[in-house]
């Protein structure tokens, strides 16, 4: 058995729940119950408050878990992360108020900043030569410029409608973050071997989640140019159509090129073009 700390209720919990199941792992979820068992991998989910599982996974009370990598740097322990899961991507902005005064960061030196990422905020300040006085709080951070606790803040910023809605400014980036899984550095072999098939299985999910199913018919004459702009996992795969000189061609696009390609399918004669989610993709 090997156990998973994810977090109880917040951004990352239902991308997280999601990843297990896609994973093909069953298990009840209940919101009172604070620890389950799957029911058809050994596997046992612990639900904690985020903050909480980088130290869970380094002392051992959990194996694995999935956690932000601005709370997983904060605490201390980076080098516990194995890998992104391409959920919770925010990122760890300075903020001051709309109207102020700002060209650089050379501007907060000797300035109160609010902060729950003192340690981050600290070393990226430490790195731009400026000593200013950090203000740890552990939440609601955009409200302390307007109530006069500090003169900028440094938090999470994803769409910015939080700062907006406070009337600041983003005026750095500080730091970069996704979700990852993370893992205790001292784990046996059985749980080793639990933790590569898990890892197994969620490379196949996310590679899946990148990669969409296309289907076109071409005519054979453009055959060139479409195997140019659609090169599959291998090559792509080409059947004849009922129909004189046309063929089916099926292949495996990347989400982030896809619209792309299409235009470029469609300029080169390619038509009834249909695209398919992927479940799993296994290289
Ligand atoms: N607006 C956002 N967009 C994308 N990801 C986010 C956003 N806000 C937070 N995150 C990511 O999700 C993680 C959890 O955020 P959340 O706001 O649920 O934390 P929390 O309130 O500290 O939760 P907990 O109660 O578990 O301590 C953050 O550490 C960050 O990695
Ligand atoms: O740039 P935005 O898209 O507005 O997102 C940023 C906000 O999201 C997070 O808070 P959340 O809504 O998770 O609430 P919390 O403070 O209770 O964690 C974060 O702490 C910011 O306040
Ligand atoms: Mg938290």
């Amino acid at each position: 058995m090997i156990r998973l700390a994810i977090q109880k209720s917040g951004r990352l919990s239902e991308d997280s729940l999601n990843l297990i199941r896609e994973c093909g792992i069953s298990f009840i979820a209940s919101s009172y119950k604070l620890k389950t068992e799957a029911t058809n991998f050994p596997l046992e989910i612990l639900y904690l408050r985020d903050d909480d599982i980088p130290g869970y996974v380094q002392d051992g009370v959990a194996d694995l878990g999935i956690v932000g990598q601005n709370v997983l740097v904060e605490a201390g322990y980076p080098e516990l992360e194995l890998e992104p899961l391409g959920f919770s991507k925010c990122r760890l902005s300075l903020a001051v108020a709309r109207a102020a005064h700002y060209d650089s960061v050379a501007d907060l030196q000797n300035k109160n900043i609010a902060t729950s990422y003192p340690a981050i905020l600290g070393k990226y300040l430490a790195e731009h030569g400026v000593q200013a006085n950090l203000h740890t709080i552990s939440g609601s951070v955009e409200i302390a410029p307007s109530i006069g606790l500090a003169e900028a803040i440094c938090d999470i910023v994803s769409s910015g409608s939080t700062l907006l809605g406070n009337g600041l400014r983003e005026v750095e980036t500080v730091f970069r973050s996704e979700a990852v899984l993370i893992a205790n550095q001292h784990l046996n072999e059985e749980k080793r071997e639990l933790l590569e098939q898990l890892q197994f299985r969620m490379q196949a999910v996310r590679r899946a989640r990148r990669n969409k199913y296309i289907l076109l018919n071409a005519p054979t004459a453009s055959l060139a140019a479409v195997k140019a702009l659609l090169p599959g996992i291998k090559s792509p795969t080409v059947t004849a159509l009922a129909e004189e000189g046309w063929v089916s061609v099926q292949s495996v696009v990347n989400e982030d090129d896809f619209w792309h390609i299409t235009g470029q399918l469609k300029a080169v004669g390619a038509e009834g073009i249909l695209v398919l989610p992927i479940e799993k993709m296994i290289s």
